[in-house]
């Protein structure tokens, strides 16, 4: 069966040439010239002709014309190859054109063409070429099956330089040729079959051949009329399991052409005349393209395009192809002209260089197969990582866990210095605690040891040796690994952060027993001075009554006057009860301040050590009034209630005792010594000052109490002072709202007697 497609340039893509810089690079190569000398015909045989060449060896071909030998032209030529008459084509084939004709299984185009006068032998060599030449085709095709090939066949002729198919009878007469960029010259509608294997190739070169004009001459019964180029278009692809989508596409042109003839002796008329005409013209062009291109592409024109055959064999001669010529010789004498040109010929052709490359195509099914085949291997490449790059991913993250074993590295030895410092310090807090290195911390320790219920000297002691076994551990440990060390750290740090926090708790216990203290005070201070306030109002009433008695004793009236008068006499013994009062409020005042001059500033050292000016000042302060006492003298009452060298009998004694004036020795009472106290004499205050007292063993001793004892002492004097000095108070106030009352009560008595007295008067 044929299958027949039209080799147009829609069938391009599929055969698309790679010459790009990328692709395979030209090789420059002589066009192969052989020569083959066939034997004398039967024709020739009878008409006695005689042998005019002789091959001396392979590779020359000597002329035997007698006459030769006298003029001034060659007689012998060398090329490639000579074949002579016994030659079997099967030689002609293997030595002289098989190289170039299989190079179109590797990409490169091939051309094969056989050139000589008529009836020379060109049919008969190329049929037998054509036939070794596909027989070769398809033994590398079953050699060869990592590759997939496709074999294409067209034939067309060149009759009277009109182009014909041959494979396609009904076709034009004359096809157009077409110029086409990438290929070239291309026949328009030239029928490309494809072959399906060498049998069907052979079938349809038959067919060609069989088509091809064909006439009888004088020299031929079988001339051949026309050039015959019947071209194979060989494609091969790796086959599907190969990721290559790049095919080798190459043409071989097997090229019969017609013989050059001479009229004289092929007796041709007419139609064999004007084809004689036709095809030894075209002859004439492609011997001047190869004269040309024997002396150099750069001569000049290429006169290709001036005969059909040159046209289309345009790249099989000086182009990308590699081409071979079979110059076929009679050896009759009768001939010898037509074979020494034909020798001319072919020793100019072995001069054309050609420029084979291989070629390439990609098509766009093998294109679209391999991008699907590319993205399902990115895609699976995603999937399971490249060993490679899992290789570079590790030695990222070795790299990167190598710095951070530096960091960590150097940050251990900076906590190793660190815990060396603390320990050395720890160190020497635990030698020498009154000269350790953290005040802060110490400060902290000492309040809490003394102030904190938490942290009494037991538990302090308690702490302590626990602490300094955690620092032993610490020691002990530090010495072992980084990381040991940096947990001994954090342990310490720890430790001093809850040493820190157990400091700061004790220090709130403090402030607000100070603050418990100042609010207790303030009360007191408060109702002092309100007691002060009450003083002062109760002395400026008792004035109005004594300008109240001074009007009466002017009264006119001597009854009235009289009654008044015992009456003044009745107040005055009032007034006496007043004054009574005010002295006893004096008193008060004077055992208030003299309480309050007692009292230790907040500094007891600064209170034990007061100079004696100081003192002699406290004194001058104790026996002002409590109206003046001073802000001073206030303060010290408000800050220290609780001083714990004044007792709440001190305090409470001018009260019992009736508002006794205070004597300077009671600010510290002989009841609230110890014995050995109580008979210690104690100074008079003229005879040594109160810092005299610190040298004897009882203000030693007191010196010595117990912070905790003093404080509740304080706690418990404070608190008696302000619940006496309250009882006080409400008693005066009670005592003054009497004398209010009185006074009231007098100056209405006075005013209605004065108002009689006027009315006396008026009457
Ligand atoms: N090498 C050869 N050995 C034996 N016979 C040959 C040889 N070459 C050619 N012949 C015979 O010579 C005759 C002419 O050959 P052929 O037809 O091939 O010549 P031709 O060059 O093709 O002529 P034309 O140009 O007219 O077509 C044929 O009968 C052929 O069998």
């Amino acid at each position: 069966m044929t299958v027949r497609t039209p080799g147009t340039p829609a069938s391009k893509t599929d055969r698309t040439p790679v010459t790009t810089p990328g692709g395979p690079k030209s090789k420059e190569e002589k066009i192969v010239v052989t020569v083959r000398l066939r034997p004398l015909s039967k024709r020739e045989q009878l008409a006695k002709d005689q042998v005019a060449w002789d091959c001396v060896d392979e590779h020359t071909i000597v002329s035997k014309h007698p006459a030769q030998e006298r003029t001034a032209q060659p007689t012998s030529f060398t090329f490639d190859k000579v074949f002579g008459p016994s030659s079997l084509t099967e030689t002609v084939y293997e030595d002289g054109v098989k190289n170039v004709a299989l190079s179109s299984l590797m990409g490169i185009n091939a051309t094969i063409f056989a050139y000589g006068q008529t009836s020379s032998g060109k049919t008969y060599t190329m049929r037998g070429i054509t036939e070794k030449a596909v027989n070769d085709i398809y033994q590398h095709i079953l050699n060869t099956p990592e590759r997939d090939f496709t074999i294409k066949i067209s034939g067309l002729e060149i009759y009277n330089e009109n182009v014909r198919d041959l494979l396609n009878s009904e076709s034009d007469r004359n096809l157009k040729l077409l110029d086409d960029p990438e290929k070239g010259t291309v026949v328009e509608k030239l029928v490309e079959e494809t072959a399906s294997n060498d049998q069907h190739l052979r079938h349809l070169i038959s067919i060609c051949e069989a088509q091809r004009q064909v006439g009888e001459t004088a020299l031929n019964d079988t001339s051949s009329r026309s050039h015959q180029i019947i071209r194979l278009t060989i494609q091969s692809t790796l086959r599907e399991n190969s990721d290559c989508v790049r095919s080798f596409v190459a043409s071989l042109n097997f090229v019969d052409l017609a013989g050059s003839e001479r009229a004289s002796q092929t007796h041709a008329d007419g139609a064999r005349l004007r084809e004689g005409c036709h095809i030894n013209l075209s002859l004439m062009t492609l011997t001047t393209v190869i004269r040309k291109l024997s002396v150099g592409k750069r001569s000049g024109h290429i006169p290709y395009r001036d005969s059909k055959l040159t046209r289309i064999l345009q790249h099989s001669l000086g182009g990308n192809a590699r081409t071979a010529i079979i110059c076929t010789l009679s050896p009759a004498l009768s001939h010898f002209e037509q074979s020494r040109n034909t020798l001319f010929f072919a020793t100019r052709a072995k001069e054309v260089t050609n420029n084979a490359q291989v070629n390439m195509v990609v098509s766009d099914k093998q294109l679209v197969k391999h991008l699907q085949k590319e993205v399902a291997r990115l895609e699976a490449e995603l999937r399971t990582p490249d060993p490679s790059r899992e290789k570079d991913l590790k030695i990222q993250q070795m790299e990167m866990e190598i710095e951070e074993l530096k960091r960590q590295r150097d940050l251990a030895q900076s906590q190793v210095d660190e815990l060396r410092r603390k320990l050395q310090e720890d160190q020497q807090q635990i030698s020498n605690p009154l000269e350790s290195s953290r005040p802060s911390v110490k400060k902290c320790l000492s309040y809490s040891g003394v102030l904190s219920p938490k942290l009494d000297g037991k538990e302090l002691g308690r702490n302590d040796r626990t602490r300094k076994t955690m620092l032993r551990q610490s020691m002990r440990q530090s010495s072992t690994a980084p990381f040991t060390l940096m947990h001994e750290i954090r342990k310490l740090e720890h430790l001093q952060e809850q040493l820190g926090e157990e400091a700061n708790r004790a220090l709130e216990v403090l402030q607000k027993e100070v603050a418990c203290h100042r609010l207790g005070n303030q009360d007191a201070a408060e109702t002092i001075a309100k007691l002060q306030a009450e003083i002062r109002e109760m002395r400026s009433v008792r004035s109005i009554p004594k300008e109240v008695e001074v009007g009466t004793v002017i009264a006119p009236n001597k009854s009235v006057s009289a009654n008044l008068k015992e009456e003044i006499t009745r107040l005055h013994s009032q007034g006496s009860t007043i004054a009574d009062l005010e002295e006893q409020l004096e008193n008060v005042q004077k055992s208030i301040d003299k309480l309050v001059m007692s009292l230790p500033s907040n500094n007891q050292e600064s209170n034990r050590e007061a100079t004696p000016k100081t003192k002699s000042q406290s004194k001058k302060k104790k026996l002002l009034p409590l109206a003046s006492s001073n802000a001073a003298n206030r303060q010290n009452f408000i800050r220290s209630p609780c001083s714990p060298l004044s007792t709440s009998r001190q305090i409470l004694e001018p009260e019992n005792e009736e508002n006794r004036p205070p004597e300077d020795d009671d600010i510290v009472s002989k009841e609230t010594l110890p014995e050995s106290e109580k008979e210690t004499p104690v100074k008079s205050e003229e005879g040594g000052d109160v810092s005299s007292k610190e040298g004897t063993p009882g203000y030693r001793r007191s010196s010595s109490v117990n912070m905790r004892k003093m404080q509740k002492m304080f706690q418990n004097a404070a608190e008696e002072n302000v619940r006496s000095i309250r009882a006080y108070v409400t008693e005066l106030k009670e005592r003054v709202a009497k004398l209010q009352y009185q006074k009231q009560l007098l100056v209405c008595q006075r005013c209605l007697s004065w108002k009689q007295m006027k009315q006396l008067d008026t009457i």
